[in-house]
């Protein structure tokens, strides 16, 4: 079976939240049992990594997206991946989404839009000679238009969208559909049209074959008001036809706290002299005073979603209880402000790290005694799953997958309201756990001992997979 999985960041090249880690993962563990090949921008920084890419195909100028051409090249390990080289677009500084300060790429409709259409072609077989898919797994509203592209053009070839984050649904002007070559009747409600506007996830939310999202909880919050994002009318829909499929991320072999090479010392189950080395080299790396009380840590692309404005409500309480605080992650400048500005009044206790690096991440899951996620929602979440490999017990918001991969007062904690005062509740279960070293060892051996395995996802997906090609 040959499987285009359409996306716009993986970890071996280019990330800008959970969507890369999930690429690079889910495509490999898949790779046993269909041809996956993967589709991605030319970004600068992704043409800059690979030494050769074969070109295999032309894509000609459809409305006002440029020509380009398609590469062909793989990762180290052999996973083919497809590179639309269009420098035009996406040959610039910045992140995947917008300029170096941040801010959205005027062209975003164009810029995917021109990676939909050349994928749709390169499914259909009219691109690469010697490739063509029998299925299309399409990735957040990136890449929602795939499944519309080919329907367009009559192609019927099965196609799956992933939806990562509902709250993401690339919106732009009623003009954008004659820029991206769109048919002027796809603007209707049971089309394009949102609230007078082009809504790309919505595109394929209404052409894709069949839709998944990354929790079973997640699949049924996106159907009521309160989550759905304005979409749930036709999310229930879908739904309700056996067309909505919540199967939850797993998390890659690297997160192993005995093997981790970036840790400042290796560790595992019950080694917690081990752990303390993690936890002191952190602590001194951020600056923080010497103390012997817990290390709440938050790695998290810093967005509203993450709830971080209830971790600043919540942070006095944890200090003036012996806790400290240490974050990392990139996003919002105001969100950004607001630690760095906490940090400033109680450097001694909150440790701040602005930007995204993957080692720092592990380094701080590895140190701390429990990782705080207070998402106002979560599709799946990764850092819950990381923290529990690496003994740092998570204190997450009952909701989407947090609810599914956290066993409350086992393996972390699980409150029930995004408030401050739901949250301090975890908190406070867990400075009581952190006091009681038997009941802590536990906790902790039980987290550690979880896998988060890609393989029962890889199975799901390869089984919807199979049921899409005979219906
Ligand atoms: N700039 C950055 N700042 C901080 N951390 C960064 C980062 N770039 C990458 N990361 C990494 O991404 C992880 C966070 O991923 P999540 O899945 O928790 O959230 P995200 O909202 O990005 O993903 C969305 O997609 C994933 C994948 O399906 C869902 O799990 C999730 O619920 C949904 O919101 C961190 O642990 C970190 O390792």
């Amino acid at each position: 079976m040959r499987v285009l999985f359409a996306t716009t960041e993986m970890d071996d090249f280019v990330r800008v939240g959970g969507l890369a880690a999930v690429s690079a993962a889910l495509p490999r563990a898949l790779r046993s049992l269909s041809d996956v090949r993967i589709i991605l921008p030319g970004y600068r920084d992704v043409v800059e990594q690979f030494l050769h890419i074969q070109i295999v195909g032309q894509c000609a100028a459809l409305a006002d997206m440029p020509a380009c051409s398609l590469g062909l090249t793989s990762t180290r390990d052999g996973l083919p991946v497809y590179v639309l080289l269009c420098p035009q677009l996406y040959d610039r500084p910045g992140n995947p989404y917008g300029d170096t300060s941040g801010r959205d790429w005027p062209d975003n409709d164009v810029r995917f839009g021109r990676l939909a259409s050349a994928a749709a072609q390169l499914a259909a077989g009219t691109l690469d000679k010697n490739w063509a898919a029998d299925l299309v797994h399409a990735n957040d509203w990136q890449a929602a238009l795939v499944p519309a592209y080919l329907a367009w053009n009559a192609v019927k070839i099965p196609t799956i969208l992933t939806i990562h984050n509902l709250a993401y649904q690339g919106l732009f002007p009623k003009e954008s559909l004659r820029r991206i070559g769109a048919p002027a009747d796809s603007f209707h409600i049971d089309g394009l049209e949102f609230y007078d506007k082009l809504s790309f996830l919505k595109g394929g939310l209404v052409y894709a074959s069949h839709l998944t999202t990354v929790s079973e909880t997640y699949a049924k919050e996106i159907t009521t008001s309160e989550l759905g994002c304005g979409l749930e009318g036709l999310l229930r829909r879908r739904s309700e036809a056996a067309q909505l499929t919540g199967i939850l991320n797993g998390i890659d072999e690297s997160w192993d706290p005995r093997v981790c090479a970036q840790l400042a010392q290796p560790f595992g189950a019950g080694d917690w002299d081990g752990k303390q080395a993690n936890s002191d080299y952190v602590r001194q790396q951020f600056g923080l005073a010497l103390s012997r009380g817990p290390i709440f840590g938050l790695v998290a692309r810093l967005v509203h979603q993450k709830g971080v404005d209830l971790v600043l409500a919540a942070a006095d309480e944890i200090i003036e209880a012996g806790g400290q605080i240490i974050v990392t992650g990139s996003g919002e400048p105001d969100i950004e402000q607001a630690l760095v500005d906490a940090h400033r009044r109680r450097p001694d206790a909150i440790g701040v790290a602005i930007g995204f690096n993957d080692g720092q991440a592990r380094r701080i899951f590895a140190g701390s005694d429990f990782t705080l996620m207070p998402s106002r929602f979560e599709p799946c979440g990764l850092s819950q799953m990381y923290a529990q490999r690496f003994g740092s017990l998570p204190i997450g918001h009952q909701t989407g997958g947090l609810a599914e991969t956290i066993t409350d007062g086992e393996t972390g904690f699980l409150f029930d309201r995004p408030s401050t005062e739901s949250f301090l509740g975890g908190i406070r279960r867990a400075f009581a756990a952190f006091m009681a070293k038997d009941r802590l060892d536990a906790m902790r051996r039980s987290a550690m001992s979880r896998s988060f395995s890609w393989d029962i996802s890889a199975a799901c997906y390869s089984a919807l997979y199979r049921k899409a090609l005979a219906p």
